[in-house]
């Protein structure tokens, strides 16, 4: 199959959103935004031998989760999704049915959330590497900066943490363990939380990171950005029974640096805890309190509280690129 029979293959029959005025097939997309909406766009790369090996993912599940990765910084914007592009290098030796497959993972996570594929580029090459930007809106003035912690807020976290990161282990490993298929399916087929994020536009204010490099390196951009502190505490983590089996050393690992969780971690005002609460229970999500914002204009960290109480600096710990 050429290039262009290519295109013509992954080009939507129909498209679901209404301010979409020209998807594929011009220069370039055409979208019309509504009033009283801010749009949104995130992009997120994946890399063969970086973020996946054909060990660890086959086709459907790197095309499942380069989508989750974008629609996950959408959710940490408190954002609707919409569209998505995708550019793709493709080795020589791919069969079309395994690029059919990315494209079906994709597919299969966008009608989830109504979004359209509006365009990409295509290009062969020595080895996969696919980037996906998503665009969403949000109402006007309602996006959940990094910027937004404030002293006394209640700080949460969605989910479990440390899932994706043992995953991974079982799978690089090829361990036997209990509910393996579980961690594994976090790994591969993330859930980012954009019902969630949606359910709460009715805040004013939101403080919100989603968890992909590890949480340890999120609580610190959170705290940065804040100019505050955050005091987490360890024991009241979100951690699944499996991993808690494990040596402290090996849980912190996976749990506060591992990551690929695509979690939210948020803070709020103790007044909207409830509200955070209600919109958990609304769409089927955990949500579990950890810890608390302080002041620290000048010297803004993370603590980390120990199960002995004792206070530890967390260093921003997570996956670094370079
Ligand atoms: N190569 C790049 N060129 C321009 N902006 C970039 C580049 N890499 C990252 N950014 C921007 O830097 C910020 C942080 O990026 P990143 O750490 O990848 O965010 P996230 O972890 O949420 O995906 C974002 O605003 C992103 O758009
Ligand atoms: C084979 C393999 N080795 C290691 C990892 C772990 N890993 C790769 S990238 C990454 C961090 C998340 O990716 P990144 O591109 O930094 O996402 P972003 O923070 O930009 O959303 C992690 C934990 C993996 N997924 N697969
Ligand atoms: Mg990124
Ligand atoms: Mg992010
Ligand atoms: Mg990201």
């Amino acid at each position: 199959m050429d290039e262009f029979s290519f295109i013509d293959s992954i080009t939507q029959k129909y498209y679901r959103q209404s301010s979409l005025i020209k998807g594929i097939g011009d220069d370039a997309a055409v979208v019309r935004p509504v009033n009283g909406f801010d749009m949104i766009t995130a992009s997120d790369t994946m890399v063969e031998g970086i973020h996946f090996r054909l060990t660890t993912m086959n086709p459907y599940h790197i095309g499942y989760r380069i989508l989750g990765a974008n629609l996950s910084d959408l959710a940490a914007m408190g954002c609707d999704p919409a569209y998505y592009m995708v550019s793709i290098v493709i080795p020589k030796n791919w069969s079309q049915k395994q690029l059919e497959e990315v494209y079906s993972g994709m597919h299969d996570h966008a009608r989830q959330y109504q979004m359209d594929l509006i365009g990409g580029d295509t290009v062969s090459g020595n080895e996969l590497v696919i980037t996906v930007t998503v665009y969403g809106y949000v109402p006007k003035n309602r996006s959940r900066y990094r910027s937004y912690a404030y002293e006394g807020d209640y700080i949460f976290v969605t989910g479990h943490l440390g899932d994706s990161a043992y995953g991974l282990h079982l799978l690089l490993e090829q361990k036997k363990a209990e509910n393996r298929d579980y961690f594994i399916r976090r790994h591969q087929m993330p859930n980012p939380r954009v019902h969630f994020a949606q359910e709460l536009q009715s805040l004013k204010r939101l403080c919100l990171n989603d968890v992909s490099d590890g949480i340890a390196s999120e609580a610190n951009e959170i705290a940065q950005a804040s100019r505050i502190s955050l005091e987490l505490n360890y024991s009241a983590f979100p951690i699944r029974p499996e991993i808690k089996q494990y040596s402290l050393e090996d849980q912190k690992k996976w749990v506060l640096s591992g990551g690929e969780d695509f979690e939210l971690l948020g803070t709020v005002a103790k007044e909207d805890w409830v509200k955070v609460q209600a919109a958990a229970d609304k769409t089927n999500t955990k949500v579990t309190n950890i810890g608390v914002v302080k002041e620290s204009r000048n010297n803004p960290q993370v603590l980390l509280i120990q199960s002995n109480g004792q206070k530890e600096k967390l260093k921003r710990s997570g996956y670094v690129h370079l």
